[in-house]
């Protein structure tokens, strides 16, 4: 039970992290109602980690509210050093902190070169740095359709484009929402494979998730929410270790 009250992994827990992100009683609202209460994890560099819960746990919310597309307030919000906690969005997209919403957002009308374009920002020292070449090595399917609008893709396609808009950027750090959903199986492994490749390449990731079994293909460690709030945080070994927690806590 102890991996369920602390972080556990990281063998700092008092200092931040001063190149990763560390979120300490992370609060949120949509209009009145409370939705966030008290989320805490981090990510260090170059970590995976899996954002698990049940639907409506609050994982968009908190992917959000860490890029302050909500109203929010913190104990503790920084990155790579900085409190990003009264940064407006763009601010916080600048420092390096990328985002792909479970929407996409992909311009439909733009083809996957004017979509990639439409990402690039300037090399970030010590930051993986991409190219359209490049990412068409990570994800082979784009580069054989780099003249077809967005919207002519399927979903998966999407996905694909998203993330790679966001990488054009040269970001340290991505916050996806579940990236595998409504993929086919197939690529739901070529997904996985392309994330762990982004992480060899130094790049810190933080996963929202539902699926329990793609996150193992991924994850060094998970946080778990239920109900807006962390409820478990430790490695994929000790999740599984407590089926308890596993059961009560995702849909298995
Ligand atoms: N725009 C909104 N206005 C009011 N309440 C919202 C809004 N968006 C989400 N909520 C509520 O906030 C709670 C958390 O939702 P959130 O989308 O963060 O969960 P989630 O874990 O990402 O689930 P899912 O996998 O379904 O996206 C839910 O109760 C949801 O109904």
């Amino acid at each position: 039970m102890a991996a369920q009250q602390m972080p556990s992994g990281s063998p700092v827990a008092s200092e931040p992290d001063a190149d990763g992100l560390r979120v300490d009683g992370l609060n949120a609202w949509y209009g009145q109602a409370q939705i966030l209460h008290g989320v805490s994890l981090d990510v260090g560099p170059g970590e995976i980690i899996a954002l698990l819960g049940r639907n409506g746990a609050g994982k968009t919310t908190t992917l959000r509210a860490i890029m302050g597309l909500v109203r929010r307030s913190a104990r503790q919000l920084a990155f790579r050093g900085a409190d990003i906690g009264p940064m407006p969005p763009f601010a916080i997209a600048r420092r390096g902190l990328g985002y792909v919403p479970e929407d996409r957002r992909i311009f439909t009308d733009l083809t996957v070169d004017e979509n990639l374009e439409a990402g690039r920002q300037p090399p970030r020292p010590g930051a993986p740095q991409w190219t359209p070449e490049r990412l068409f090595e990570l994800f082979p399917n784009l580069g054989r359709m780099r003249g077809r609008p967005g919207g002519a893709m399927s979903g998966g396609e999407q996905q694909m484009l998203a993330i790679a808009r966001t990488l054009m950027g040269n970001p340290y750090m991505v916050l996806l929402d579940e990236p595998a959903e409504g993929l086919a199986p197939r690529l739901v492994e070529d997904m996985a494979a392309a994330l762990l490749t982004l992480k060899r390449e130094g790049l810190s990731l933080l996963v929202a998730e539902q699926n329990l079994n793609f996150a193992r293909l991924l994850a060094d460690r998970a946080h778990v929410l239920a109900g807006g709030a962390t409820h478990f945080s430790g490695t994929m070994a000790e999740l599984d270790a407590d089926p308890a927690v596993r059961d009560a806590l995702l849909a298995v």
